[in-house]
């Protein structure tokens, strides 16, 4: 049985895909108002692809209420998993593990510190989705789910059951790398698409010579964490990055152009604070943070 933690764009696709799988799966909302709406819709989530929709019944329950936990996955903003951690906290057992589903760096982190007991995994994940409505997720893009243990264990039995059941998932030796390759490739793309309002495939031309700048920064950072293997091959998988997801809106874009609070803090300012940490001068990344803030400041966003 999972427990999934928000019931957002990437939890509802999770509670879908297991649901679909036959995996036993719930989801815990925010508050009652959620719960109640949930359950008047008849705990019916749809899953919407090109091929059509699937519905599944998938039962929802609050944070303080219900059983033990066993296998949880935060499916929240980077901004929200502290909080989200803290209303299971006495549901989770030790060897309870729990899997992040995050963008960027720094919420893994907090994470970890706050569940000595319990077995932390990280994941990087490359699905798009998005939500029509409360109820409704659209799989907008199928990508991958690479996971693993930071200190390097070996997987849980489930991670096979995933992949036996066609969920799309991966088990890293060394995750970190791959967060911290995802996390140089969010700081290379979406700053531009936020301050240039640009689909990732002009970032090239409206970038022009600041993205070779930045991405012999972003190679120097990378050095700084003992990741040349990444680093090495940076500039190429940017530039595939952006001819692949070309006609895309970057998630920061998406994040500006519907008023809601970005990640920023734990993409842009997990790289500064590691750069400066690693006495690094990295004048172009702190510049296009610097602009960042100020753009979020004049649209009344929170700059963390
Ligand atoms: N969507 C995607 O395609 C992808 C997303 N990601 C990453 O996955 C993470 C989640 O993204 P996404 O699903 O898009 O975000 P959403 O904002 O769609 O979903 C987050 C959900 O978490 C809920 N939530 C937050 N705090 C709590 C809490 N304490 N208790 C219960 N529910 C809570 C939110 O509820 P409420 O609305 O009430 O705040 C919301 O429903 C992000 O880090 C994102 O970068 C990575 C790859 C792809
Ligand atoms: C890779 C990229 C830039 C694709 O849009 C992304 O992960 C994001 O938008 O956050």
């Amino acid at each position: 049985m999972f427990h999934v933690l928000g019931a957002g764009s990437l939890g509802l696709l999770w509670a879908a895909r297991l649901a679909c799988a036959g995996i036993e799966c719930r989801l815990i909302l925010r508050d009652q108002t959620a719960l109640s709406a949930w359950e008047a819709a008849g705990s019916c989530l749809t899953l919407r692809q090109a091929e059509g929709d699937q519905r599944f019944t998938v039962p929802a329950e609050l944070a303080d209420q219900g059983e033990p936990i066993h296998r949880l996955v935060v499916a929240t903003k980077a901004y929200a998993v502290t909080d989200a951690l803290d209303s299971v906290a006495t549901r989770l057992g030790p060897g309870s593990e729990v899997l992040l589903l995050q963008n960027g760096l720094g919420s893994q982190q907090a994470a970890n510190d706050a569940l000595p007991l319990q077995r932390v995994l990280y994941a990087s994940v490359t699905d798009g989705a998005w939500l029509a409505d409360r109820c409704t997720v659209v799989w907008a893009g199928r990508g991958l789910t690479r996971m693993g243990d930071p200190r390097h264990g070996t997987p849980p039995g489930w991670v096979e059951d995933l992949q036996a059941a066609g969920i799309a998932c991966q088990w890293e030796v060394d995750i970190l790398p791959v967060l911290w390759e995802k996390l140089a490739v969010n700081c290379a793309i979406n700053p531009f698409t936020a301050l240039h309002d640009c689909a990732n495939g002009e970032v090239l031309a409206l970038a022009g010579a600041r993205l070779p700048d930045l991405l012999l920064e972003l190679q120097t950072l990378l050095s700084s964490q003992h990741m040349d293997h990444v680093a090495e091959p940076l500039p190429a998988t940017v530039m595939d990055v952006i001819a692949r997801t070309a006609g895309n809106s970057s998630s920061m874009r998406q994040d500006l152009a519907a008023g809601r609070r970005t990640e920023i803090d734990y993409l842009l300012g997990f790289a500064c604070r590691s750069a400066r940490s690693a006495q690094l001068q990295l004048p172009q990344l702190e510049r296009l943070y610097a602009e960042l803030l100020a753009l979020l400041a004049s649209r009344d966003l929170p700059v963390s």
